[in-house]
């Protein structure tokens, strides 16, 4: 399977894979009653939409490569409890060698959208297999939710399901805890309990490809502190489940309409949506986390849920800033830049920052631990470094492409349709046209090039850049939290402590 090329005509195709979900059967699984808005109307079939469409193909192709046979071994590690194939992404592991097989599946399917879709199905299975690595944790709020959190996370590996997740409360008013908002349902919370589960009402930020997702996780990352106990939980909620209703921002892929103007808008655009519950109800067995801000709180830092899903998205990172690399290469080929020394020091600037980033995941697997139980945790230190400065790292690597292309992604023509005027396309192919290539490949290029610095498309990944794992001002705090203070306060002191020299007088 040739996994960088564009979605084809087969994605909608069965694949022989071992009871693996296809490409097909996920599209078929969006058309289950879900609860869309977008542009003033409920949306009847998500992977016809057209702002979604596009999209959907996109995911149903992970699918797809998962199934593949040849794909087996790099996308797949068997169910201990069913002995079938699974997605990797599940794999709770135990080696370095297993992380790193779970890297190259994370970049096979990064590749796949070129690093340009970050909540794919592998980002929340990563959470989920850290919270089943340590149920004593969820244990502390009641045995039965550790065997809640364990049987469901069976069930999504064993079944192949695609979670999303809204861990965070809507930004209504900062200033002010949970409770004390102006209306205790803002808030995603609890508002009843029966003897079959509990009802959810309120809101809860943001979810990215919430719509395309079986499954949204719902919780809580932000500190909660006493009083706040209704919104201290941790659930699953099924997509199309009554009473939940899915807000997605502006669809990029609305106005993108052809391939050749927008190539990454029309494809990509894996959605943020603002979740809304009206009294949603959760059965007993899909509550993880009930009422405990304790247990809330410890889900994050006490399990390696978040650094398995996060060193899932520094593989998906890595894999966007190549493709990036590769696209300021081909638009200085165009232009004939390439070849100018002062340009070559830029690029070798970029080249070098991404190297960074490249090199900070393969130390969070070189230098991961195994704890107690056997479990290996990615490096704390070498993932919250790289995320806290990404975003002004992610800012400086764009500044540079900005600062090569000149004018180049801004002189194209209008619109792909001005190459079918003839009047049009005489100038076109004359005046827009490269010394290595015609007008029609060089516009490509730059199209591709502004699809992913300048669009509306491209201007929502650099805040997603900055805030998919949290305002960057926390991220330092992992870090202060997790460095090796002693060790460099130990040298102060023996420093301090050196023989005297001249002060014997
Ligand atoms: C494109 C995109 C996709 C996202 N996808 C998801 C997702 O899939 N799931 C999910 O749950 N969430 C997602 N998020 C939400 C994300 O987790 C939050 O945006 C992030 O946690 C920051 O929270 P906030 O937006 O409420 O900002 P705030 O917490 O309000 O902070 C905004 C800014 O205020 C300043 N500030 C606030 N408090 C302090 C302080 N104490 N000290 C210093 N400065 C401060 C900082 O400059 C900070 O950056 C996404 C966000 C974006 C932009």
């Amino acid at each position: 399977m040739n996994v960088a090329g564009n979605v084809k005509k087969e994605n909608s195709t069965k694949v022989a894979g071992a009871g693996l979900r296809t490409g097909a059967e996920y599209l078929e699984s969006l058309r289950d009653g879900r609860q869309v808005f977008v542009d003033g109307e409920k949306v009847k079939d998500i992977a016809s939409h057209k702002a979604f469409a596009g999209s959907a193909r996109s995911l149903a192709r992970l699918f797809d490569i998962a199934a593949a046979p040849e794909m087996r071994e790099r996308m797949t590690f068997t169910s201990p409890k069913t002995g079938n194939p699974v997605w990797r992404a599940y794999q709770i592991p135990k080696t370095h060698a297993d992380l790193k097989a779970k890297r190259l599946a994370a970049e096979t399917w990064a590749e796949a959208t070129y690093g340009l879709m970050g909540r794919t199905p592998d980002h929340v299975a990563g959470f989920f297999a850290g919270y089943a690595a340590v149920p004593s944790v969820f244990a502390a709020g009641g045995q039965q939710f550790a065997d809640n959190v364990v049987n469901f996370y069976e069930k999504i590996r064993d079944t192949h399901q695609y979670l999303s997740y809204a861990i965070v409360p809507p930004q209504i008013d900062r200033s002010k805890p949970a409770h004390q908002q102006s209306d205790p349902t803002l808030y995603a919370g609890v508002v009843k309990e029966t003897d079959g589960g509990i009802i959810l009402s309120g809101a809860q930020q943001l979810a990215t490809a919430g719509l395309f997702s079986d499954y949204i996780y719902l919780s809580c990352i932000h500190p909660l502190q006493a009083g706040d106990e209704n919104y201290a939980n941790g659930v699953a909620i099924p997509a199309n489940a009554p009473g939940l209703k899915l807000y997605p921002r502006r669809a990029y892929a609305n106005v993108a309409n052809n391939s050749y103007d927008y190539p990454l808008s029309s494809r990509f655009d894996e959605v943020d949506c603002f979740v809304v519950l009206d009294n949603v109800f959760v059965p007993w067995e899909n509550v993880f986390i009930y009422r405990n801000t304790q247990v809330c709180r410890d889900q994050w830092w006490q399990t390696p849920s978040h650094l398995y899903g996060n060193y899932q998205a520094q593989s998906r990172y890595t894999t966007k800033l190549r493709f990036m690399t590769g696209l300021a290469k081909r638009m200085n080929e165009m232009t004939g830049n390439d070849s100018n020394p002062a340009v070559q020091v830029q690029m070798g600037e970029l080249a070098s920052l991404v190297s960074i980033v490249e090199n900070m995941l393969l130390s969070q697997e070189t230098t991961a631990t195994i704890d107690k139980n056997g479990v290996l945790w990615p490096s704390k230190t070498a993932l919250y470094s790289i995320m806290a400065l990404q975003s002004e790292l992610n800012s400086r690597m764009l500044e540079i492409i900005r600062e090569l292309s000149g004018a180049a992604m801004i002189t194209v023509p209008s619109a792909y349709a001005d190459f079918q005027n003839d009047d049009m396309r005489t100038d076109i192919e004359r005046f827009m046209q490269s010394g290595v290539a015609d007008a029609k490949s060089r516009v490509a290029v730059m199209r591709m090039a502004w699809d992913f610095i300048g669009s509306e498309f491209g201007s929502r990944h650099q805040q997603y850049e900055k805030f998919y794992g949290g305002a960057s001002f926390l991220v330092k705090m992992n870090v202060y939290r997790n460095f090796d203070f002693a060790r460099a306060t130990g040298m102060v002191e023996s420093a301090l402590a050196l023989p005297p020299i001249g002060l014997d007088k």
